[in-house]
Formats: C-alpha cells, structure tokens, sequence
C-alpha cells in the first residue's frame, strides 16, 4: 500500500527533492540554535569581547532569515507537491469510473462514487506533503537533540527519555483505532452523499407524494450515523493528544528541576541548562508533529485505501488483445444463440437467434421485462453476452475495440439525458466539433427550428439541470438532431413510452423516419402503430424469440403479435 502510495510521487520528485532538502535544512538550522545560545551564554558572554557578540548576532540574524525563506519553500511548495498528488488521483479516478461497465453503475450508487472522487481524497494532499518529510525531519531531530543532550549531560538526558515506551505505545495504540475510525467515517459520509443524490434527484417525486418528512428522517439517519463515527475518531485522538501533553509537560518540569540541582550542585553551567531546556523544545516538536501526523495519517490512509479499492475494479466489458478497430461498419447484424442475465441467478436471454442486413429496421415487441432493451444493450457491448455471439458485419462484436464499436452505433433512449448547459453544446454533444452550419443542419432535420427561433437566446438557452426546463418531446427531438449529426450506420431507438400529444408524435415521427433511412435500425416498440412499416417485427417474450416477420404475415399467423395488435386497437 506504501510502495503505491509512493509511486504517485514519482512524477513530482523535483518539487519532492526541492522541499524536502529545504526541510532538512531547516531541521538542522533549528537543532544548531541551541547550541549557539549554550555558547553565547558559557563562552561569548564572559569574554566581554562586544565586537564578536555583534558579529554572532548579525551571523544569527543571516541564519533565520535564510530559514524563514526555506520554512516559506517548504509552507508551499510542500503544499504544492501534495495538491499535485491529490489532482493526479482524482484524474486517475474520474477517468477510471468513465471507463466502468453499466454493470458497476447499475451496482453502486452514484454519491457513493462521488464521495469517493471528493472527500475521500480530501486529506491525501495534506498526507503526502506531510507525512514523509514530517516523519524523517521528526526522527531526524528528535536524534539530533537527543544526542546532543546526551553529549551536554548523560544524566538529565536519561530524565527527558524516561515518558518515551509510553508515548510510543500510547500512539501505536490511539493509531490503530483512529484508522478503524476514520474508515467508518468515510464510509457513513458516503451514505450521506449518496442519501442527498437520491433525494435532490428525486426531489419532484418526494414534493409530489408529500414525502418530505419521511425523507428527512432517512437523511438524519445517516447524518446521525457520520456524527457518531466521527466523533468516535475525536474521541481517540484527543485522549492521545492529552495523553501526549501531558507526559512532554512532565518531563519539562522534571528537566528543569533535576537540571536545576545539577546546575546548583555545579555539574552543569548556566549555559548548559538553558541550552538543554531548549533543546527540550526542539526534542517535543517531533512528537508533536507526529502527533499530528497520527491524526493524517489514518485519515489520508484511509482515503486512499478506498482510493485503491475503486482503482482496482476492472470493467467487466474490456478489449481483447489486438481488438479490432473498426472503421466503418455495414450494419449486418447476426445473434447466435445468444444466452445472457445480469446476475448469475437469472437469466434474462437464452438461445437467442436473429439475423438482421443492414438499412432494414426492425422492431422489437413483446411484455414489458421479456427482454426488448437487454438485446439491443448487448449489441454496443454495455454488457458481454453469458453464452453464443453477437457478429457485426461477420465480426464477433468482443473482438472488436469497444469505443470503435459504439461510435457507429447511435442510441436514442427513452428518457433523454441532456446535460446543463446550452441547447447548442447539449445537440453539439453528438459530434463535439460539429459546426455551426451542422448543428443547424441537425436541428432543422430534427424538426426543431421553429422552437430553437422561438427562444429569446436560440442555441444559447441554457435547458437547466438534465434539461428541466424542456418539455417531453423537445428533450427527444434533441436527442434525434444529436443522431444526425453522429451520423451512425446503426441506430437503435427507446421509443418513448409516455404520450405526447398527436401533433408533436407525429412531428418526432416524422423525424425519426428521416433518421432511419440508410441505417440499420432497431426499435424497441410501445406503441404497434409505428411499426406498421417496419421491415421485420420481431416479438420477444421471457421465452426468447417468439414470432418474427413483417406486420402483415404476423397479423396473417394470428399469434402473439395479432393479439397484442387487437387488444391495443380495441382500446
Ligand atoms: N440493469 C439491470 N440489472 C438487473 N436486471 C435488469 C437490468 N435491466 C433489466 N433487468 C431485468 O431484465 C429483464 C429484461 O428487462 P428489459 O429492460 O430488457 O425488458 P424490456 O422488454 O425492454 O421491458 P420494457 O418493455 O418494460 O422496457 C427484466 O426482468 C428486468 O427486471
């Protein structure tokens, strides 16, 4: 975990070098200053000679300031290092996620992600600035002075080492328990985050059900829950911090009065003594700094484990060792006994066989879960299938390189996702470069000009979160203009289940006839009349495939599909 935690330091090891010397300098600046009091007190100050007080003065004086610049260098640049660290992660991270399968989505909630992007990596800057270079400056100096009161006198620094066993265990101790604590509490804030994405997106739902209250108390739950672990990892961390005060005030106090006696007694100059209450000083701040650090570490550690957690997750849907790249694609389109389910205990598909040539459309239709939106899933390979093949133009669609794959292939999705930002970015996202002239050419196609004129800032119009401010029908003409202009040789199409009004279907009907042309496109069908010109119907039940055919011969075998046409037409 180290070892890892070290490697993202590698890209940054200047900014690592430049800090860390000028922190061993000032380590050294501050065990040196001791001394020199010791000196000018035993030595400079009976000599009486002012000339030489004055030099070593302005010598000292050189000497803080060249430390208070390197303390400035390490402030920052230390700070520097660790922000550089923490934005490699969270590149690393976000870049990680959008490369995961629906399978992990349609697993792991979505402020549990977010958590782990933000919070989670909130302390690891501090940690990597910190840790190191406070746990090397904090031996090296705390040796340092320990040395050097041992050189001044044996005795009274046999005093100042007695609290240190139990500093060591009361912090190997609190430690271990600040970690489990710390882990608990990045855990608990995940579950906030991802109680408050639930609620905030769902906010139409909870007003409209008046569920505000049941709502607020299922948020406190799990606020309640994060206070508690955290006030756990306080609850341990201040009674080491206590713990740690406590014995380096003790051990102060015994230097002083021990050191008093030796001085009375004449074993130790005046000198000496104040020289050794100093460098008590400078022996506490290491253990002060590790005390912080106790309190970083675990945190940071924690984050980062959590980190490494995610990272090592590998999508469930990769590229094959010398994928295909696929340039461009007919759109024949060939199942072979196609068996798949997302989870192990049930399987959604099986012995499915189906045979499409490209330009035709075909529809899918049969009861609601047989299966309809699973098929065309497979095919851009959001999953793998369990067991048989799916061959594109007589290429099995697992050898060919995912991205490739889904950049000929256009999805219109029952309930569109548009992003916050302008009508034109949210067409443009079909073809980021697309120009003006093309978005417009794609809007025009999508039948949406008259509404786009009709808006004081046209493209600019900001369509609000996930596009609210935009009505049914809108959101699916701008998801069709986002298809023209990508422009794929296969389309598949979530037909939209909820109603709009005649008018407006037909205007969107027209449209998506337009897109359809020259493509192979696959409907998942709602409503049988807009099938009716359909190349191939094909009617999938929990059983697989049950009928295919066009609309007439499969009114003609008076099955499945003439009977769920009759019942829609009787209504
Ligand atoms: N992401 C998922 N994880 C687990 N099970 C799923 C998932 N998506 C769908 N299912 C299950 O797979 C089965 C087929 O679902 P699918 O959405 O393909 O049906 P459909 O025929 O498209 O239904 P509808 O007409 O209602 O959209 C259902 O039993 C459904 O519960």
């Amino acid at each position: 975990m180290l070892k890892r935690f070290f490697s993202y330091y590698i890209p940054h090891k200047k900014l690592f070098v430049f800090d860390f010397s000028s922190a061993i300098i000032v380590a050294i600046l501050e065990l040196a200053f001791p001394l020199a009091v010791q000196w000018f007190i035993d030595s400079l100050l009976p000599s009486e000679n002012w000339s030489a007080i004055v030099s070593v003065s302005i010598g000292l004086l050189v000497l803080y300031f060249i430390s208070t610049f390197l303390q400035f260098v390490v402030n920052y640049w230390g700070h520097k290092l660790g922000i550089n660290i923490e934005t490699d992660m969270r590149k690393q991270l976000f870049q990680h996620v959008q490369k995961q399968s629906f399978k992990f989505f349609d697993n792991t909630k979505t402020g549990n992600i977010m958590s782990r992007i933000t919070n989670d990596l909130m302390d690891i800057g501090e940690l990597a600035h910190h840790g190191p270079e406070d746990l090397f400056i904090s031996i090296m100096t705390f040796i340092g002075a320990f040395w050097i009161m041992f050189t001044v006198n044996a005795k009274l620094a046999l005093v100042a080492l007695i609290v240190l066993p139990f500093l060591a265990l009361l912090m190997i101790v609190s430690n271990l328990k600040m970690n489990k604590a710390w882990k608990k509490m990045f855990t608990e804030i995940a579950d906030v985050n991802a109680r408050v994405e639930d609620s905030v997106s769902g906010v139409r739902v909870v007003q409209s059900f008046t569920n505000e209250e049941f709502e607020n108390n299922r948020f406190s739950v799990n606020n309640l829950k994060f206070r508690k672990a955290k006030l756990g990892g306080y609850k341990v961390m201040s009674f080491s911090l206590s713990g740690i005060y406590m014995m380096t005030r003790f051990v102060t106090l015994a230097v002083l009065v021990y050191g008093a006696w030796l001085s009375y007694t004449g074993q130790l100059s005046y000198g000496e003594l104040v020289g050794f209450v100093l460098y008590i000083n400078v022996l506490f701040k290491p253990i002060d700094k590790i005390s912080a650090l106790m309190e970083l570490y675990p945190k940071g550690m924690a984050g980062f484990k959590r980190f490494t957690e995610l990272l090592d997750m590998d999508p469930d849907v990769v590229d094959v060792k010398d994928a295909v790249e696929v340039q461009s694609l007919r759109g024949d389109i060939t199942f072979s006994n196609v068996s798949f389910g997302y989870d192990e205990h049930k399987q959604v598909l099986k012995g499915i066989n189906l045979d499409i040539t490209s330009g035709e459309t075909i529809a899918f239709v049969g009861p609601s879960g047989a299966g309809k939106t699973t098929i065309c899933s497979l095919i851009p390979r959001f999953y793998d299938v369990d067991g048989g093949s799916i061959k594109i133009d007589g290429i099995d669609i697992r050898d060919m390189a995912k991205q490739s794959l889904r950049s000929h292939i256009g999805i219109v999705q029952q309930d569109v996702f548009l992003f916050t930002g302008t009508l034109r970015e949210n067409i443009a996202y079909g073809k980021l470069d697309a120009s003006q002239e093309e978005i417009e050419e794609a809007a025009k196609r999508a039948h949406l000009e008259s509404f786009i004129e009709s808006l004081p800032f046209g493209y600019d119009t900001q369509i609000g979160e996930r596009g609210l401010k935009l009505s049914g029908g809108q959101k699916q003409r701008i998801a069709i203009a986002r298809m023209f202009l990508k422009n794929p040789p296969i389309l598949i199409l979530d037909e939209a289940t909820s109603a709009l009004d005649t008018e407006t279907e037909m205007i969107i009907q027209r449209a998506l006839t337009e897109l359809a042309k020259d493509r192979t496109t696959l409907v998942i069908a709602h409503r049988l009349a807009t099938i009716r010109n359909a190349d191939k119907i094909v009617v999938v039940t929990e059983e697989g495939i049950a009928e295919q055919g066009n609309h007439d011969e499969l009114i003609q075998q008076g099955g499945i599909f003439a009977n769920l046409h009759r019942v829609q037409f009787q209504r």
